[in-house]
């Protein structure tokens, strides 16, 4: 692997890279890094958590002077959260270049966004809508322009931004660079690098598996009304540090939530109905490890990078393999290792077939965890606590009673009440969550043409049911020509 230094980049950049505590590079940045840095126009395809960020950062931070106190680059994402995330990512690279990055989006006061832009960042990350609004009032240049990253490519097609990126890359400066990055090459995409890009080099890091091999996949057959104890169980037996909880439906995700607490899990939920204030919080506190589980829909899934993210469990099936490759990538990333976890109703085990013969990895079934098997974990738990507090604290003050107390009754029995006490006990019975229809197997290829295909909300998931699953959808790992849908609504800009 080569080292940051061999690409012989600024000095500031590689103390930058240093203190980020990254040091050699990943292969789509060891790819990527040397072709970018000519100048040249690059399409960059590899698997999730593998680093695709730096692999244009590093190249877009080099590059741009910090003497030109103008916008020379524009990255486009295709959520907010991704936009905060990506700039936070590249503010770091450029820390001691004296480059500044702004990240753009809409739901954010426009005139503050307005003030920002006065102070002249020299590189902008931005959501496509929000950027083509402050293209129109002129509030944002185009003419010193001199590269311009497509993040997440394909999902920015599938949220309906491609006119607005036609648009954008109409008119920023037709001799700038371009770099496009996405999981798969559908036609639209396709396109657009013909259309915009100038001879690129494609680099699609060569991976037997779409999957990263450091995720353990594994499903459980449930049936819908028992999801949610198994779930408990789960939790209770893997002890995630942070684990992410996809549901299907905002509703989903509001009442897994709210469920979760009630039992004592500490959890909050994330899905595109919550203003941005209350995104932003509640990502920041998961990152935190303020609460440790996050409950999401697949607003969470693409490009989010949550280090220290343990396990994924899809409480429902996704509704396509790509879906699945981005939800369960936010763990197992930068070479952790992660679990993912997907439940399966009865009908929707044809799902999980599609899905491997997709991602071309088997998935173990793992039984359905017992009542006992939980207990029985959170027991030795309690036990733990008890044997680390009898080692390490002073328990002088305690004697006396603990004497008397073993007069009364025998030891076992005392020291299994305090067990019993210090036992966490599940009552998920008192939880009730208004169950989903499963997925259904979709028979003709693009039945649901037309429809929305919004990830976060308004669209599919706003009325809380399900939609059909694109067996054909797959087929667009390999770049197939899967139709975009006509009237995909814009998100998130
Ligand atoms: N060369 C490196 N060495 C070690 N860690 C790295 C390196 N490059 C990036 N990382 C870390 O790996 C993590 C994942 O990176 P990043 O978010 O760029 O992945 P990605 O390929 O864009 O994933 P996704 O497909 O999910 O968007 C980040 O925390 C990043 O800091
Ligand atoms: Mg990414």
């Amino acid at each position: 692997m080569t080292t940051f230094y061999e690409f012989e980049l600024h000095h500031s950049v590689v103390r930058a890279l240093t203190e980020m505590g990254l040091e050699k590079a990943t292969p789509i940045q060891e790819q990527t890094i040397p072709i970018a840095l000519q100048r040249k126009d690059v399409i960059g395809q590899a698997q999730t958590g593998t680093g695709k960020t730096a692999a244009f950062g590093i190249p877009l931070i080099e590059r741009l002077d910090p003497e030109e106190e103008k916008i020379q680059g524009v990255v486009l994402t295709p959520t907010r959260e991704l936009a905060v995330q990506v700039a936070g990512e590249l503010n770091k690279i450029a820390r001691f270049k004296k480059i500044r990055v702004l990240p753009i989006y809409g739901g954010q006061d426009m005139n503050r966004q307005i003030r920002e832009l006065k102070k002249k960042p020299h590189v902008i990350v931005a959501t496509p809508g929000r950027f083509m609004d402050h293209m129109r009032r002129k509030t944002i240049r185009l003419h010193s322009i001199d590269m311009v990253v497509l993040d997440e490519a394909d999902e920015m097609l599938n949220m309906g931004f491609i006119d607005d990126i036609k648009t954008i890359l109409n008119e920023v400066p037709e001799e700038r660079q371009t770099l496009l990055f996405s999981a798969t090459m559908p036609k639209p995409i396709q396109e657009i690098a013909g259309n915009f890009m100038k001879d690129p080099d494609i680099i699609k890091v060569k991976a037997k598996e779409v999957t990263v091999s450091s995720i353990t996949q594994q499903c459980i057959k449930v049936i819908e009304r028992e999801k949610f104890g198994v779930l408990c169980r789960l939790l209770d037996i893997d002890m995630p540090e942070l684990a992410i909880i996809f549901g299907r439906t905002k509703r989903r995700v509001d009442e897994l939530s709210e469920a979760l607490n009630k039992l004592g899990y500490g959890a909050e939920g994330i899905h595109g109905d919550l203003n941005q204030a209350k995104r932003d919080s509640v990502l920041r506190r998961f990152k935190e490890g303020k609460i440790n589980v996050l409950v999401a829909t697949d607003v969470a899934a693409r490009g989010l990078d949550i280090s220290g993210v343990t396990h994924v469990y899809n409480f429902d099936v996704p509704h396509d393999p790509e879906s699945y490759v981005h939800r369960i990538g936010r763990t197992g990333r930068a070479g952790k290792t992660g679990l993912a976890i997907t439940f399966v109703t009865p009908g929707e085990v044809e799902h999980i077939k599609t899905i491997e013969s997709i991602t071309k990895k088997k998935m173990d079934w793992r039984p359905v965890p017992t009542e006992a098997e939980a207990a029985e974990q959170q027991q030795r738990l309690a036990a733990e606590k008890l044997l680390s507090t009898a080692e390490a604290e002073d328990l002088q003050a305690y004697k006396g009673m603990a004497k008397q107390l073993l007069e009364e009754v025998d030891s076992v029995t005392l020291v299994s009440a305090v067990l019993k006490m210090l036992t966490k006990e599940s009552n998920t019975g008192a939880v009730k969550l208004t169950e989903e229809a499963p997925l259904r197997v979709k028979k003709k290829r693009f039945e649901d043409k037309g429809k929305s295909r919004s990830r976060d909300g308004r669209g599919r998931e706003n009325k809380g049911r399900s939609k059909k699953f694109d067996k054909s959808s797959g087929r667009s790992f390999f770049g197939d020509n899967k139709k975009p849908k006509k009237n995909a609504r814009r998100k998130n800009a």
